[in-house]
């Protein structure tokens, strides 16, 4: 199984900060929250907090990463479980520090978007949360 994190990082004028995955990789091209894989033994907000530091270069105390929703998928036969926290509160201008395209999206944009198959059902849902 494989455990993924990944964050909605919301600005105060309420967009999220997507990045694209860069050519070369699998999925290239498709818009996707930062994150990544968890590390054996890693604790998940850690993670995250890793990742958001390696991609972005932003800095973020665990303790703003909120859990959210999640999804579960089937991707080249692994499966994988994808968890999405939300945060408003960090450190830095994120910069896209592995050649990724980084822009910023209302949720309901989203759903015009090229995202991996995960990541559909997240939109919904998240939708949702931030409106209530
Ligand atoms: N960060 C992120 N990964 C996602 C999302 N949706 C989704 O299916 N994934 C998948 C893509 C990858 O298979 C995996 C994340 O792995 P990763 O970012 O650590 O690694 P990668 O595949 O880009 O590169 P590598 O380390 O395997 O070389 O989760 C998402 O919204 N955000």
């Amino acid at each position: 199984m494989l455990i993924v994190t990944a964050a909605a990082l919301i600005r105060a004028d309420g967009l999220i900060l997507l990045q694209k995955r860069p050519e070369g990789r699998d999925m290239a091209g498709l818009w996707e929250f930062p994150g990544g894989k968890l590390e054996p033994s890693e604790q998940a907000e850690a993670a995250l907090a890793r990742e958001l530091d390696e991609e972005l270069g932003v800095s973020v105390d665990p303790q703003n990463l909120a859990p959210t929703c999640f999804a579960s998928a089937k991707i080249r036969d692994k499966d994988l479980l994808l968890l999405l926290y939300c945060c408003r509160e960090w450190q830095g201008t994120p910069q896209p520090l592995e050649g990724q395209e980084l822009d910023w999206f209302a949720v309901k944009d989203m759903y015009r978007l090229p995202m991996p198959p995960a990541d559909l059902p997240l939109i919904d849902l998240l939708e949702r949360i931030l409106r209530d």
